[in-house]
């Protein structure tokens, strides 16, 4: 390494973990789902978590968003350990999560769907019993949250006649109302078309302004576009980690995944 570089290379701003897994291990009797992971993802970035069906994702995201409690290792959120916490307590510090299975209530119109999650005890319990006002200043709040996720026109809408794809844009609204800094999102695309795959891309890089964005996600051209690093998960450990370009060069994990995707 020459001086410059070491220069340029010590320059280099460190960055700032938002969301930290240190050495985590979830076993089910015996069963290793999560097997020692270790990862860091930066305040602001997009980080996809990719791997082959099975290899613990989903077991790693219900880990970091307190879920499922580590049988060992921890969770940092901006520095504070978080794994022993509720669920909600870790959204009170800033972290909430979308669900592959809807959280959607479709008998409720799309607005309501949003005004109930802006009322939900967390973060502010004291919102709870609300006066009439504050009701509306919701109401506002409500509206500004489905234009932000493209919703605005669909919000006297019942949420049983939204499309798979829209549906999956109200999820992300109702993450949006407990104002995350760091936003887990579950396979945002999953069955949906080139055109929905389209809006939510334009979506997930719309709320990624000035939060942190994780994401499970099959599709590997939504992850090429979108994620700034990668994880790749397999049998339960990390395979690989780092820039997307990078890491698709990779031979063990060409052949581990992207292989099979044929990228
Ligand atoms: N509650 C549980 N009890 C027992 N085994 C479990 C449990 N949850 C997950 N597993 C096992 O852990 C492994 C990882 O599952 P996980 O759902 O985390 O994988 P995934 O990468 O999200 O898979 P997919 O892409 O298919 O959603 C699987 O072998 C699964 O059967």
């Amino acid at each position: 390494m020459t001086v410059i570089s070491q220069l340029q290379a010590g320059n280099r701003p460190t960055p700032v973990a938002a969301l930290e897994a240190r050495h985590l291990v979830k076993e089910f009797r015996g069963f290793r789902a999560t097997n020692d992971v270790s990862l860091q993802i930066n305040e602001g970035e997009i980080h996809a978590i990719i791997g082959p069906n099975g290899a613990g994702k989903t077991t790693l995201f219900n880990l970091l968003s307190g879920f499922l409690r580590p049988t060992s290792g921890e969770v940092h959120l901006f520095g504070e350990r978080v794994d022993q916490l509720r669920p909600y307590e870790i959204v009170r510090r800033g972290l909430s999560r979308s669900f592959q299975i809807s959280s959607v209530f479709p008998t409720m119109t799309v607005r309501d769907n949003v005004l109930v999650a802006l009322q939900s005890p967390t973060p502010l319990p004291h919102q709870f019993w609300s006066p009439l006002s504050r009701l509306d200043a919701l109401g506002e709040q409500a509206e500004q949250i489905l234009e932000a996720v493209g919703l605005g026109a669909a919000h006297e809408r019942l949420a049983a006649d939204l499309s798979h794809g829209e549906k999956r844009q109200l999820e992300i609204g109702i993450s949006l109302t407990q104002q995350p800094r760091v936003l887990l999102l579950d396979e945002p695309t999953s069955g949906m078309g080139s055109e929905g795959i389209a809006r939510v891309i334009a979506l997930v890089r719309e709320v990624a302004r000035g939060r942190t964005v994780v994401l499970v996600e099959h599709n590997m051209s939504v992850v090429a576009e979108l994620a700034d690093r990668i994880t790749v998960l397999q049998y339960g450990a990390v395979l690989a980690s780092g820039r997307y370009d990078d890491v698709r060069q990779d031979p063990r994990v060409i052949e581990a995944y992207l292989g099979e995707e044929g990228h």
